[in-house]
């Protein structure tokens, strides 16, 4: 990695192209401040580059990353979590850095996302995205707190003319940049359809059968919510109406050509900045009530289920077993507080840390993906029992989903209330935690209330 200290865009393409053998490439990164702007309208103006776009934001951390483009994308094949990693340090590697703010997320930096399962059969519905893919955008914009930060990045060759690159993205960022309005016409729905309900609560009530004769402790079953509108949905105005109307959750969208990722998720699987290390436990679920007083009572009432205490203790024990070889003066509470969203709270459990030297967030991915919360106890078996039960391609849906800067910062989420949208076509996943106790008919309506918040904001 070469870090310029003081450099215009052009030079520092000069010297990077300068540096090169023949045939080779290598990755140019500049970063400076910039004024204000909306990032829903940084997000809006790519859509007319045809360029493929990118959303983070973490509303607790006043945190927003839009990317657009592509400048490379890390992954992308069969790659293992760690192969991943080493994929990423190359590319670090010979990159060619200007970037004055030592900030964590400011700079070169990638959003991703992958796979729940690599070894569940695909079908077309996901068809366009691969196992697993850290992109890094040819813009970033970053917004933390009331700073506003601009990244152009962009893979050169040795016969590329670095005043002739510098003019063409120049032009690109005036566009990106100019202020704009963005969409505001509503979603209507025209069809709705929630694929197999019956065969599904059959799967649950089939499933308690198999944890009560012994075989697993804890399965999540997902299903899926097909809806039909009457346009092609406008991705800028989904995000507005998730970013207003669940501010205590991520927000993260991922485009491939006419399909997109998109969600507000509660779920936290791990931040790293400096040397803390933050992870979540979110499991054990209730709705909220319809007045405080009712809503009091449903709480109190989840602090105290035992079955939904013991679905979430599955994953407190499994984080705490997890992350002790990579941390130093683990904090977790003994007991579960309340995480209220919209239109559901859940059981929640911080886990902190001090990251020991020699692990990254790559090995803490990959250690805790899939948390119980997603995937069971124990893991193996309530893998193959989902991969062979679940009516469901789950594609990126309940998988690691973040981002992650050249100096090892970074923040994954679990892709959990999200859905995947094809133009005017969508797929919502929603998925529960089924133990020995659990009723089809209650984890049929806790699914039905998961589907609200990517339902909501698109018009249903
Ligand atoms: C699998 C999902 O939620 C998980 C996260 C929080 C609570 C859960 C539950 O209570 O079942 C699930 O484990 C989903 O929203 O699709
Ligand atoms: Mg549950």
């Amino acid at each position: 990695m070469l870090e310029v200290k003081e450099d215009t865009l052009e030079s520092l393409l000069r010297k990077a192209i300068q540096g090169l053998q023949s045939s080779e490439s290598r990755i140019v990164s500049y970063t400076k401040k910039i004024k204000n702007i909306n990032p829903l309208e940084f997000f809006d103006a790519g859509s007319e580059f045809h360029m493929e776009r990118s959303f983070w934001k973490s509303t607790i951390d006043e945190f927003t990353l839009v990317g657009i483009g592509n400048a490379y994308t890390v992954g992308v094949g069969h790659l293992p979590i760690n192969e991943l990693e080493e994929a990423w340090q190359s590319i670090i590697h010979n990159a060619v850095i200007y970037n004055p703010y030592e900030e964590p997320g400011i700079g070169l930096a990638a959003i991703g996302g992958m796979d729940f399962d690599p070894l569940k059969q695909k079908t077309s519905l996901w068809n366009k995205f691969k196992q697993n893919a850290l992109r890094i955008p040819r813009f970033m914009l970053a917004n933390k707190g009331k700073n506003f930060y601009l990244t152009i990045t962009i893979m050169v060759k040795t016969d590329d003319d670095p005043k002739e690159i510098t003019e063409h993205l120049l032009k690109q960022e005036t566009f990106l940049l100019a202020k704009r309005n963005i969409p505001s016409e509503n979603i209507t729905i025209l069809h709705q359809k929630e694929v197999e309900p019956n065969k599904w609560k059959d799967t649950v009530k089939k499933t308690t059968e198999y944890i009560t004769a012994g075989h697993v402790e804890k399965v999540v079953l997902a299903r899926e919510l097909q809806l039909e509108f009457q346009e092609d949905v406008q991705l800028t105005k989904v995000l507005q109406q998730l970013m207003d109307k669940q501010p205590t959750s991520y927000i993260f969208a991922y485009e491939v050509k006419d399909n997109c990722f998109i969600g507000a998720t509660p779920e936290r699987l791990v931040k790293v900045e400096h040397n803390e290390l933050l992870s979540t436990c979110l499991a054990g679920t209730a709705p909220r009530g319809q007045n405080e007083e009712d809503d009091e009572k449903l709480g109190y009432e989840l602090l105290h289920d035992d079955k939904n205490l013991q679905e979430h203790d599955f994953v407190v024990q499994m984080i705490k077993d997890s992350v002790e070889e990579y941390c130093e003066d683990l904090q977790i509470p003994e007991h579960p507080v309340l995480y209220k969203l919209r239109n559901l709270q859940h059981l929640y459990t911080p886990v902190k840390g001090k990251f020991k030297d020699g692990y990254s967030i790559f090995h803490v991915i990959e250690k805790l993906h899939p948390t119980p919360a997603l995937g069971g106890e124990p893991r193996p078996e309530a893998l193959t029992y989902i991969r062979e039960h679940e009516q469901l391609d789950r594609g990126w849906y309940g998988a690691p989903f973040g981002w992650i800067d050249n100096n090892q910062n970074g923040e994954f989420a679990v892709a959990i209330r999200s859905g995947l949208i094809k133009n005017n076509k969508a797929s919502l996943f929603a998925g529960c935690g089924v133990v020995k106790d659990s009723d089809p008919e209650a984890e049929y309506e806790e699914t039905r209330i998961k589907f609200m918040p990517m339902l909501t904001v698109l018009g249903g």
